[in-house]
């Protein structure tokens, strides 16, 4: 059967998505000041700008190239897993340009402002999660596909036996 790794279709979706993250941050940089917080649900869902120059929950801060050399080994280890796994794989390609799309938009955030803009500020059960970028929701959303499907196709595969 011949492979189908839909390239163009995962390529504008990703293309969106990268998009999408970058537009909604630059609106932030040009209308708010960091700091600045406007609600939209009460407490529980918040516009704030925010600046990161570290990575998830502020970690290792300032170590830009150390993040530079991490998202090349990611992007590189997505296509790699991509050409190898993925094929007729839909619920993979799509886990994987989410997981690619938002390490670029980050990434592009880091080269030329030297941080990450965030804004989704929310509150959740009482927890203040970290304020965080459509490039993260990508991120979290496409690890949390991938994991499911390792998880479930591995349980699938069991089931058929064809390991
Ligand atoms: C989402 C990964 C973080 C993202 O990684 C990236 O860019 C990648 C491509 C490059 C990093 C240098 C290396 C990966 C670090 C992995 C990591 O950190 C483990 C995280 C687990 C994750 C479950 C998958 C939790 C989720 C957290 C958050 C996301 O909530 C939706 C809170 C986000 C806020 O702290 C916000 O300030 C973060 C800021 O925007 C900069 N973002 C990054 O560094």
């Amino acid at each position: 059967m011949k492979k189908q790794y839909r390239v163009i279709p995962m390529a504008i979706l990703s293309l969106f998505f990268i998009i999408l993250d970058q537009v909604t941050k630059y609106i932030i940089v040009k209308t708010m000041d960091v700091g600045d917080s406007i609600p939209v649900i009460g407490d529980i869902l918040k516009i704030t700008s925010h600046r990161n120059y570290g990575a998830a929950w502020g970690m290792l801060q300032n170590q830009m190239v150390f993040f530079y050399i991490i998202t090349v080994i990611v992007l590189v280890a997505l296509i790699y897993f991509y050409i190898k796994e993925a094929a007729n794989h839909l619920l993979m390609q799509t886990g994987l340009m989410l997981i690619f799309a938002g390490a670029i938009g980050n990434f592009i955030d880091r080269l030329f402002r030297g941080n990450v803009v965030d804004f989704i500020d929310t509150k959740i059960i009482n927890y203040d999660f970290p304020i965080f970028n459509v490039a993260d929701s990508c991120l979290t959303i496409g690890v949390f596909i991938l994991l499911y499907e390792l998880l479930f196709n591995q349980k699938e595969e069991k089931q058929h036996g064809n390991i």
